[in-house]
């Protein structure tokens, strides 16, 4: 018991030298200027929390909280903020609040706020609510397509042509999703032939980023490697982002290794926060906080500030009424 007061003292001093050590970029990379031969300098973190990860809270989750959580990652240094879905309200009711929630929101020059956009309804929505940038979002299983957004992947691509040509006509960028590139809830194995097919189709069509998502996270560093091998045969590896959900633990595996590929953008969750509505079982995205402070390890530069990140990753939390499922944030808030 004599000993507590010193362990705390020195646990609070720990703290101290990792928030003044490792939680800050500069500091890492004063001391190792570049990162190692093969890695990129430079990683574009796109937040996906305020859509992935509240599109599955069963509670409505109020829209000024909402707005808020937007704000406070515009203050961050992120680069691209996913901000919601202008999907059918019947199909995800959290986000129903669309068009508030992108009207309420300060937009900070220098940040993208892409939204998702399934149908040239929903383009025509997100634009007049204000929306300067939308993704589609398309699957390399049959089965989550159906699932998820009631048709076939032919039909997809047809409806996301419509989109593209859309926003082509107004300078609008469109960026692409592959859901289920390691797995499918239904369909189990997918083959890396049907993921860099329909990644072809999507970057051809004019999507400028096609982003890869580990939609249940069974993925894992080989089956990663296999799949992106395939996938840089048919789109140029600067076009292509990774987005894992951590499901199985292997996220932060499986994004060192796309990064030591040569992909260099990564999408995650603040807090891990998410999970798609039709992948039963499926956890959130990586956290954010975990996936910079592994990036500011490595040299590599995000411009995102980790402890202000960490402080929207408690915000929300908190507004939650959830533990967060950052391992850096765990750490670094349990005393
Ligand atoms: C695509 C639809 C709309 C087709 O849904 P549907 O039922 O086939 O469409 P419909 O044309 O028959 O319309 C049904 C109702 O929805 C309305 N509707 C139709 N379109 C819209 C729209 N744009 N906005 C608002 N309402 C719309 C339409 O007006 C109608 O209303 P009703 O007459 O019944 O009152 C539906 O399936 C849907 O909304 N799906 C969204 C599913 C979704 O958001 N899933 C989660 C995101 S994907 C994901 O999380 C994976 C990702 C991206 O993160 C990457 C990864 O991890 O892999």
């Amino acid at each position: 018991m004599g000993n507590v007061p010193y362990a705390v003292k020195q646990c609070i001093s720990y703290q101290h030298l990792l928030k003044d050590q490792f939680w800050n970029a500069e500091t890492t990379l004063q001391e190792q200027e570049s990162p190692p031969i093969g890695l990129p300098p430079h990683v574009k973190i796109v937040e996906v929390g305020p859509r992935d990860g509240l599109q599955n809270e069963k509670e409505f989750v109020p829209t000024d909280v909402k707005i808020e959580f937007i704000d406070q990652l515009s203050d961050t240094g992120l680069p691209a903020i996913e901000v919601t879905s202008f999907v059918s309200s019947k199909w995800v009711p959290q986000l129903s609040d669309h068009t508030e929630v992108m009207q309420g929101i300060k937009k900070h020059p220098g940040v993208r706020y892409p939204v998702l956009t399934p149908n040239i309804r929903g383009f025509h929505s997100a634009i007049a609510a204000g929306a300067t940038e939308v993704s589609v979002f398309g699957a390399a299983s049959e089965t989550f397509s159906r699932m998820n957004i009631n048709c076939s992947i032919e039909e997809s691509m047809t409806r996301f042509e419509d989109i593209i040509k859309a926003a082509g006509n107004l300078n609008v960028p469109v960026r692409g999703y592959v859901s289920c590139a390691l797995g499918c809830p239904y369909e189990g194995n997918i083959a890396t032939s049907k993921v860099s097919e329909v990644s072809k189709r999507l970057y051809s069509m004019g999507c400028y980023e096609v982003s890869l998502g580990d939609t249940i996270g069974v993925g894992t560093p080989g089956s990663m490697r296999k799949m992106l091998e395939s996938v840089m045969k048919e789109v140029p590896v600067s076009a292509l982002a990774v987005h894992c959900h951590d499901t199985y633990g292997q996220a932060l595996a499986n994004i060192l290794t796309a990064i030591q590929m040569g992909v260099s953008v990564v999408d995650c969750s603040v807090a891990g926060l998410g999970g798609c509505p039709y992948a039963k079982g499926a956890t959130g995205n990586v956290a954010t906080e975990d996936v910079i402070y592994m990036l500011n390890g490595l040299g590599i530069q995000t411009g995102v500030n980790l402890s202000k990140v960490m402080e929207v990753g408690h915000f929300i939390c908190s507004a939650l009424d959830r533990k967060t499922n950052s391992k850096v944030a765990q750490a670094s808030f349990q005393l």
